[in-house]
């Protein structure tokens, strides 16, 4: 355990990208240490989804992106499929699919040419179905799901893929709290028990605290600190970086709790 802990699972080094002249992230370096959870923070329109999506290979980007010592640019998308899940903020869903199909999806990088899905497919969907409060919602048409629903559809269809590194953009988004632990705690199982390696941005500090044994933090297009949660939230750099006025508590068991506070106007 303590030898693949320490292994790198994925590294950026000077990745710049963005959608068109010019990049809107810029120069980001981070790693991800093998069956850790790392989330990246920061304000609105900060680049979080595009760094996300710089790694997943949806952008054109340039630096280096690497996957246990392979860079992403010798993979074909099928085996950067099977090495990499992502679910986006807002995907666009095909509405008449069911749930169940959709999810099958999923296991498409694991079939080979033609091939059909297996017993063991289906039985890897259904465990995700349950897992996520999906069972019942099996046979629904996508496009009748709400949207906390078809929220769960999504993560369900990347957790079959079974790839040792998740990118989750903001996975919780739509859940309501319960769904959105349940998730959570379903992720961090993967992490301890496969070593699944998991990159999310998270909007939520004090879950984000909660959860992730590293934070970056990017601002502007480039990463402003990095390190454990405890660290990195701090009052100062949060009035700095989101112009929030907070205090940062700290839990019994040592997690920072980030509480919006009022000072204009209050009372
Ligand atoms: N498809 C696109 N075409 C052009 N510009 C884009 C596109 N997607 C995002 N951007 C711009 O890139 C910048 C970074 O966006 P990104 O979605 O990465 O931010 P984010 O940190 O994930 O934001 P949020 O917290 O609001 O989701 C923003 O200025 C955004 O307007």
């Amino acid at each position: 355990m303590t030898g693949a802990a320490t292994t790198t699972a994925l590294s950026l080094h000077e990745v710049s990208a963005g959608y068109g002249a010019e990049p809107v992230v810029r120069h980001v370096s981070m790693e991800a240490r093998r069956g850790r959870w790392l989330a990246i923070v920061g304000p609105n329109g900060a680049g979080k989804s595009t760094v996300l999506k710089a790694i997943a290979g949806l952008v054109p980007r340039q630096g280096t992106v690497m996957l246990d010592g392979t860079a992403t640019d010798t993979l074909s998308r099928k085996e950067l499929a099977r090495r990499v899940g992502y679910a986006p903020q807002n995907p666009a869903l095909p509405e008449r699919l069911t749930v169940t199909d959709y999810v099958l999806l999923g296991r498409a990088p694991h079939l080979g040419t033609l091939a059909r899905e297996s017993a063991s497919d289906l039985s890897i969907v259904e465990d995700a179905l349950v897992r996520l409060d999906l069972a019942g919602l099996a046979g629904r048409r996508l496009g009748t799901l709400s949207g906390g629903e078809a929220q769960r559809a999504v993560l369900a269809r990347v957790l079959v893929q079974r790839t040792p590194l998740l990118l989750l953009d903001e996975p919780t988004t739509g859940l309501d709290i319960g769904h959105a632990q349940t998730l959570l705690e379903r992720l961090d199982e993967l992490r301890r028990e496969d070593e699944t390696t998991v990159v999310t941005t998270l909007h939520d500090l004090t879950v984000a605290a909660q959860y992730a044994d590293e934070l970056v933090l990017i601002d502007r297009g480039g990463v402003v600190a990095a390190g454990p949660p405890s660290r990195v939230l701090t009052t100062e750099r949060l009035r700095e970086h989101y112009a929030a006025d907070v205090e940062v508590l700290t839990t019994a068991d040592g997690h920072p709790v980030v509480v919006p506070v009022r000072t204009a106007g209050a009372g």
